[in-house]
């Protein structure tokens, strides 16, 4: 066995692809950030505020997944902290932190004061907050990534709470970084937290294929070993990118996969067969992490599609209704309305899951017809794999 690890051991520590790996992974956070100087420039001057003791206004961030909302708030902060000690800042991914008591328990706790795991209420938290800001000298810079899963799933009255702090306590000493991706969120909060979350908005726009080229290049020298990968395969890799609404994370993670596979195969350098592999490979996780994370009725439609699909190449929304509904029963689960299933199968399509035309059936009226747009043992494997009852019902 322990020869098994010291041969994988040896694999990475004798890499002739990686000079060091972690400079492709998400959570690395470059020393330059190139095409991103204006909005690096205007979160720093609104947070340089701080110079003058003064609280920064509540910045709203948004754009699209992979445009360095992250990157940039962290490299801003980070480096404001090297010049300015007034204050201190935490990052909270809410995602992670994703409740109201963990995000209150996370400021308190960086304010230095301990905070039991659970068993108070948030009334509570909320007061001591208060009051360890009260007699805090510093201005607390509160970062909320992915903010919209947090309203989605507790309401806005967190964010209502921490942006009136200033007013409770008659000293401004809280400001708010609220980062989404989702761009309609800022519309759907109540109109008095969107005023002082708001303050000042910024919006990332998407890279281009040319600037995620420029941005490849900078990650690659750092981490691949030299030849190994060519300028060719850094343009493939920007190109694919870009088509795909400009994300910088999905290039690093094709230019990292790509040379994983590399290594894997044990060549020499990354092709281009590398990259399309890659691809495939990234995409397929990209599907299985969104089918295993539906809703459980949106998963038994998907199902129901499936089996649909074994018996008969055409496949309409009310012969998968009449699947679903026996399912459903089988499992002893209420079922949907027939509206509600509908909902879900244009929900699906746009996942690119499946794919439903509309067709014309002459004096039967319209329906749909549904086929699937992915590989489908993929969709079966995260669909019996997350949830037992389907696994039930399947075999
Ligand atoms: N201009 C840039 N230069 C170098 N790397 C970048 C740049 N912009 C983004 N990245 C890298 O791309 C990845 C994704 O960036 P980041 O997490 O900041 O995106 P985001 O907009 O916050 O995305 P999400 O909304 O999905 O969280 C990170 O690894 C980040 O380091």
């Amino acid at each position: 066995m322990s020869d098994i690890i010291d041969e994988v051991l040896s694999a990475v520590r004798n890499s002739i692809i990686f000079r060091n790996r972690e400079y492709l992974l998400p959570d690395y956070i470059p020393e330059e950030l190139p095409h991103r100087e204006n909005e690096i420039k205007k979160l720093a001057s609104i947070l340089v505020q701080l110079y003058r003791g003064e609280r920064p206004s509540n910045t709203f961030i948004y754009g699209l997944t992979g445009t360095g909302k992250t990157a940039v708030t962290k490299y801003v902060l980070n480096n404001l902290q090297k010049k300015l000690k007034n204050f201190e800042y935490i990052y909270i991914n809410t995602r992670q932190s994703d409740t109201p008591y963990r995000i209150l328990a996370d400021v308190i706790e960086r304010l230095g004061s301990k905070v039991p795991f659970t068993g108070l209420s948030t009334a509570e938290l909320y007061r001591r907050m208060v009051k360890v800001l009260e007699k805090s000298e510093k201005i607390m810079i509160i970062v909320l990534d992915e903010v919209d899963a947090l309203v989605k799933k507790h309401g806005d009255d967190i964010l209502y709470r921490l942006t009136r702090v200033n007013y409770e306590i008659n000293k401004s000493k809280i400001s708010i970084i609220g980062i989404t991706n989702d761009v309609r969120f800022i519309d759907g909060v109540d109109p008095r937290v969107r005023s002082s979350l708001g303050e000042v908005e910024l919006v990332f726009p998407p890279y281009n294929a040319e600037q995620l080229e420029d941005i490849l290049t900078k990650r690659a020298s750092l981490a691949f070993k030299e030849g190994v990968i060519s300028p060719v395969i850094i343009r493939l890799c920007a190109a694919i990118a870009a088509r795909d609404h400009g994300d910088a994370r999905r290039a690093l993670d094709l230019l990292r996969v790509a040379g994983e596979i590399t290594e894997r195969e044990r060549k020499q350098m990354v092709g281009e067969e590398e990259v399309e592999k890659a691809r495939i490979e990234i995409e397929r996780d990209r599907v299985y992490e969104v089918i295993a994370t539906l809703p459980f009725h949106s998963k038994l439609v998907l199902l129901s599609i499936l089996r649909g699909l074994k018996a008969s190449n055409h496949l309409t929304t009310g012969e998968i209704y009449n699947l679903y509904k026996d399912m459903a029963t089988s499992t002893g689960s209420e079922f949907v309305t027939q509206r509600r299933a509908s909902d879900i199968i244009n929900e699906l399509d746009m996942l690119g899951i499946i794919s439903a035309r509309v067709v014309n059936r002459g004096r039967y009226g319209k329906t749909k017809e549904v086929t699937l747009s992915v590989d489908p043992s993929v969709i079966l494997k995260a669909l019996l794999e997350s949830d037992e009852r389907l696994a039930d019902i399947w075999s």
